[in-house]
C-alpha cells in the first residue's frame, strides 16, 4: 500500500539563518511529487527533511499518521536517488543492487529473486554483470533506481537525478523513470529546477521560491493558471505587458498599450476601473493582426524554427515580447516590419501590478 507524506508548518534553520518558515504540503499515496523552484530556493533542504539527512528545526512531518521527525535515516523505509548515481565503481550492477538488501536480513534466494526483478524493472539485466564504468549514464541512473527500489521502501526521493545527463538521455530517462515509477506504485517525490522536465514527469507539482510554496497543483493548472507572476514566469516563457482595467456595460476590460482594449470574461468581481495590472502572455497567446487599432510594434529578428516561427518584437511602449506562429497561419515576416499584435483573450493571464497575484476567477 502507497503511502501519504503530511508536511505541517515545519522549519528549517542553519544556525541563526531560517531557510523554511512554517511550509505545509500533503503528498498523496502513489503520485510522483516534484518539488521545483530555481537554485537555493530550498527544494533540496526539504527532500532531505524528509529522508532524515536535515533536523526539523519546528512542525512535522507524517507518513501516514506516524510523525517521523525524530526517526533515524535508516529506519525510515526510505529509498533516495541522487544527482551524482552515488553507486559503488568496484561492484558490478548486480552486487551495487544486493547492497541495499544485505542490511536487510533477506535469505540468499529470496535476494537473488528480489534483484532479478529489480533489474527487470528498470531494464539493466543484459548489464548485470558489468561494472559501472562500462555503463552508460542513463544506465548508472537505472541501478542507482533499482539500488534505492529494492529494499521495498515506503517513499523514493529523487534529487536532481537527471542532471548529469546529457539532453536526449534525459527524455529517455525522465519518460522511463514515470514509467517505473507508475509500475511500482510508490510514492515519491522528485526535485528539479528544471520546469520542462517537472511539467512532463509530476502528477503534481509545488513551485517553491525563497522557502515558500508559490502554487501546488497539476502541471497543466500551473502552466495555464499560475497563481501568480512569479510561477507565471518561471514555468514556459511569460511575455509580461502593462495594462489598465475599465469596466463597461457589457464586462471587464483590459487596456494595453496604443489603447487596445480587450474584453476579459474572467477577471474576478473585485477589479476596480483604473486598477494596474500585468499581463502574462505566452508567445503563442499573440496573434499578428491587419487590425491596426491593436498593439503596435516592430519585428527585431524572426527566427524560423520548422514548426512554427520565433518573432521578437519591440513595441511602442519598448516593451519586448517574443511570439510564436505556426507556418500554416502566415508567411514568414522580415525583421524590421512594422506589425500589430492582438491577445487570445482566454489564454492570457492577469495580475495586479502591485501584489503580482492572479486577478482571473478561480476555475476559469
Ligand atoms: N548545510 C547548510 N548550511 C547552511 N546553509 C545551507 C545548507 N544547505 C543549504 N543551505 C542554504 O539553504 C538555502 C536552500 O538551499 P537548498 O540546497 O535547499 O536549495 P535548492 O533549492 O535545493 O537549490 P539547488 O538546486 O541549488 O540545490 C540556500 O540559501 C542555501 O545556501
Amino acid at each position: 500500500m502507497s503511502v501519504a507524506i503530511h508536511i505541517d508548518k515545519v522549519v528549517k534553520k542553519y544556525e541563526d539563518h531560517t531557510v523554511i518558515n512554517g511550509l505545509s504540503l500533503t503528498i498523496k499515496p502513489g503520485e510522483l511529487f516534484t518539488l521545483l523552484g530555481p537554485s537555493g530556493c530550498g527544494k533540496t533542504t526539504l527532500l532531505r527533511m524528509i529522508i532524515g539527512f536535515n533536523s526539523i528545526e519546528g512542525g512535522a512531518i507524517k507518513v501516514d499518521d506516524q510523525v517521523i521527525n525524530t526517526i533515524p535515516v535508516n529506519k525510515r523505509k526510505m529509498g533516495m536517488v541522487f544527482q551524482n548515481y552515488a553507486i559503488f565503481p568496484h561492484m558490478t550492477v548486480e552486487e551495487n543492487i544486493a547492497f541495499g538488501l544485505k542490511a536487510q536480513n533477506v535469505d540468499k534466494k529470496n535476494m537473488q529473486s528480489r534483484i532479478n526483478e529489480m533489474m527487470k524493472v528498470v531494464r539493466i539485466e543484459d548489464h548485470h554483470a558489468k561494472k559501472p564504468d562500462k555503463l552508460s549514464g542513463g544506465q548508472q541512473q537505472r541501478v542507482a533506481l533499482a539500488r534505492a527500489l529494492v529494499i521495498n521502501p515506503k517513499v523514493l526521493l529523487m534529487d536532481e537525478p537527471l542532471s548529469n545527463l546529457d539532453a536526449k538521455l534525459r527524455v529517455e530517462m525522465r519518460n522511463a523513470i514515470k514509467e517505473i515509477q507508475q509500475e511500482v506504485g510508490i510514492t515519491t517525490v522528485y526535485v528539479t529546477h528544471d520546469q520542462e522536465e517537472a511539467l512532463a514527469i509530476s502528477d503534481r507539482i509545488a513551485v517553491m521560491n525563497k522557502g515558500i510554496i508559490q502554487q501546488i497543483g497539476k502541471p497543466e493548472n500551473i502552466y495555464l493558471r499560475p497563481n501568480n507572476l512569479f510561477v507565471a514566469q518561471f514555468i514556459g516563457t511569460s511575455n509580461v505587458v502593462k495594462g489598465i482595467v475599465e469596466k463597461h456595460q457589457d464586462g471587464n476590460y483590459v487596456v494595453f498599450n496604443d489603447g487596445y482594449r480587450e474584453k476579459l470574461n474572467n477577471l474576478v468581481d473585485t477589479v476596480k476601473v483604473g486598477q494596474q495590472v500585468l499581463a502574462s502572455v505566452r508567445p503563442q497567446e499573440f496573434v499578428v493582426t491587419t487590425d491596426t487599432s491593436a498593439i503596435a510594434g516592430v519585428v527585431d529578428k524572426t527566427m524560423f524554427l520548422g514548426i512554427n516561427t520565433h518573432y521578437f518584437i519591440t513595441l511602442t511602449s519598448g516593451e519586448k515580447v517574443e511570439v510564436v506562429q505556426n507556418i500554416e497561419d502566415h508567411a514568414i515576416i522580415p525583421e524590421g516590419t512594422a506589425v500589430h499584435l492582438k491577445v487570445k483573450p482566454k489564454l492570457i493571464n492577469v495580475f495586479d501590478a502591485a501584489s503580482e497575484m492572479t486577478l482571473i476567477k478561480a476555475g476559469e
